[in-house]
């Protein structure tokens, strides 16, 4: 019997091969970069604030760039303060680089007598000048807050203003991940960080430093708050951080690749980490301590603290040997329209004051820090057998020790006082003086008599104004034998 064997067989296809695994999500959003720092910086080449904005801020921090580039970091803000600023913290951080330390040390400017001329006017501007400051002085660091007995120096109401400082971070590469690779990131579309983070520095934005309401409900309060002195730029190229800028947002990344991020508010924390931290912010105050707005400069005896008094109501030590003025004084004059002025009686400047002979730098470094220069000269030094040095000489000798000090020093505002007019020869010395000095104002005075005195303040407040451009002095134009 045959057996019939049937081999049955099915073909079955076979199954495709499964789609191949989604290519795995590739995280490269760079982290974004840091936001500028605002810097103040000490300059001898700036006298005031007229150059500062009041509100200053660095640049913000690149976003964050596709395979994981961090941005870039912001550019700094440096902003350039005269010497002998003192800052005041409203609020913020404390200045974070302090290159040099409070000038706690007593020297003879610290405590200056100061003469005013009108005591009630001189009250009225310190009531305006200092009253965002509390009357403060600018070397003490605790000042009550009514405190203003109307003697305060440096209180021109331009020699003080509200610095407010700030700077952005950059945000993360969060865009970057969202436009070029859409389809890595679901969260991404979802991603609101960083117009959140638009409107707050929008509304950043919008800080008005001249809202009045704002400036009056918040006045008094300010006042409770106000730190005084926490630095003093004194040495030109000091610098000092007021506001640092804010981190940079983190990448995805970092976030995906570094981080274990909890499921629940995953969306929130991711968000959160993108935004980066806003750069700090800083309200100041700062207060230029200049010992006073005119100098007046010459050599010993040529008749100085006369003039001083003269002047103002200041009445400093006068006798006729040299360095009788060991300490400066300041005087204050007021014009009628209140305008004030404050003068400082240098002590006297020799040859050689610059390598600290005689009384030296303790003096000439302060004469950086006024504005005007009064070059006082003796116009009877070599008179009647005397053996001094022609008022030209002098003011040669004057202006050499004042740029070998400080190039440039002699380039402020100045004129020149050609005292003793009343000895006899004076005259004739002050025509010969008027021949071998060009380019800056001569005014013959009498200072022990007052003869000329009124035309001097005249031609003192003119400079102050500046509408003049005033010139310095020009050792070029000096003639000397
Ligand atoms: N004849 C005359 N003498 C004056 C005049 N002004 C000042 N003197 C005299 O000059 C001398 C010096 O005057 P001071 O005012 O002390 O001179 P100074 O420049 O302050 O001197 P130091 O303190 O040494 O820097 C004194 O004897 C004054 O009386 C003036 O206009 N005419």
């Amino acid at each position: 019997m045959e057996q019939l064997i049937l081999i049955g067989c099915s073909i079955t296809p076979r199954p495709p091969p499964p789609p191949p695994p989604p290519p795995k999500k590739k995280f490269a959003g760079g982290n974004g970069g840091r936001g500028g720092d605002v810097i103040l910086e000490c300059s001898n080449s700036v006298w005031d604030f007229s150059g500062l904005q009041h509100h200053t801020k660095a640049g913000r921090g690149g976003h964050g760039l596709s395979k994981n580039q961090i941005g870039t970091r912001g550019s700094d803000k440096i902003a350039q303060v005269p010497v002998g600023t003192v800052i005041h913290r409203v609020q913020g951080e404390q200045p974070s680089v302090t290159a040099n330390k409070l000038t706690r040390a007593l020297d003879p400017w610290d405590i200056p007598d100061v003469e005013e001329h009108s005591a009630a006017s001189s009250n009225q501007f310190g009531n305006t000048a200092m009253k965002d400051l509390g009357g403060c002085l600018s070397h003490q660091p605790t000042v009550p807050k009514d405190y203003n007995d109307g003697n305060g120096i440096g209180s021109q109401p331009e020699k003080e203003m509200y610095l407010h400082a700030c700077s952005k971070p950059g945000l993360s590469a969060t865009n970057h991940d969202a436009n070029n690779h859409r389809h890595q990131v679901e969260i991404d579309e979802t991603d609101q960080s960083e117009d959140e983070d638009k409107e707050f520095w929008e509304d950043e934005d919008d800080f008005d430093m001249d809202n009045e309401e704002e400036e009056v409900e918040t006045e008094s309060e300010e006042q409770d708050q106000v730190q005084y002195s926490v630095a003093e730029m004194t040495k030109p190229g000091q610098r000092l951080i007021v506001a640092r800028g804010g981190e940079g947002g983190l990448g995805n990344a970092f976030i995906f690749k570094e981080m274990r991020l909890p499921k629940e508010n995953r969306h929130e924390e991711i968000s959160r980490l993108r935004t980066g931290h806003p750069g700090n912010e800083a309200l100041l105050i700062l207060e230029l301590k200049s010992i006073a707005d005119v100098g007046l400069v010459g050599l010993p005896n040529a008749g100085k603290s006369t003039l001083l008094s003269a002047l103002s109501r200041a009445r400093p030590e006068i006798a006729d040997y040299a360095f009788t003025t060991l300490r400066p004084n300041i005087g204050s004059l007021t014009y009628e329209d209140y305008f004030s002025v404050k003068v400082a009686d240098i002590p006297g400047l020799i040859k050689g004051a610059h390598e600290n002979r005689g009384l030296g730098h303790a003096f000439l470094r302060h004469i950086e820090r006024t504005k005007v220069l009064a070059y006082v000269l003796d116009l009877a030094a070599t008179l009647n057998g005397r053996k001094g040095v022609p008022p030209w000489e002098q003011l040669h000798d004057l202006a050499m020790e004042l740029e070998h000090y400080q190039e440039g020093l002699t380039k402020r505002p100045s004129l020149i006082v050609a005292n003793k007019i009343d000895e006899e020869g004076a005259d004739k010395m002050y025509e010969e003086l008027k021949r071998r000095v060009q380019g800056v104002p001569i005014f013959p005075i009498c200072a022990i008599l007052e003869e000329g005195v009124p035309d001097l303040r005249v031609a003192l407040r003119n400079l102050m104004d500046d509408t003049l451009d005033p010139q310095g002095i020009d050792l070029s134009k000096i003639i000397v034998d």
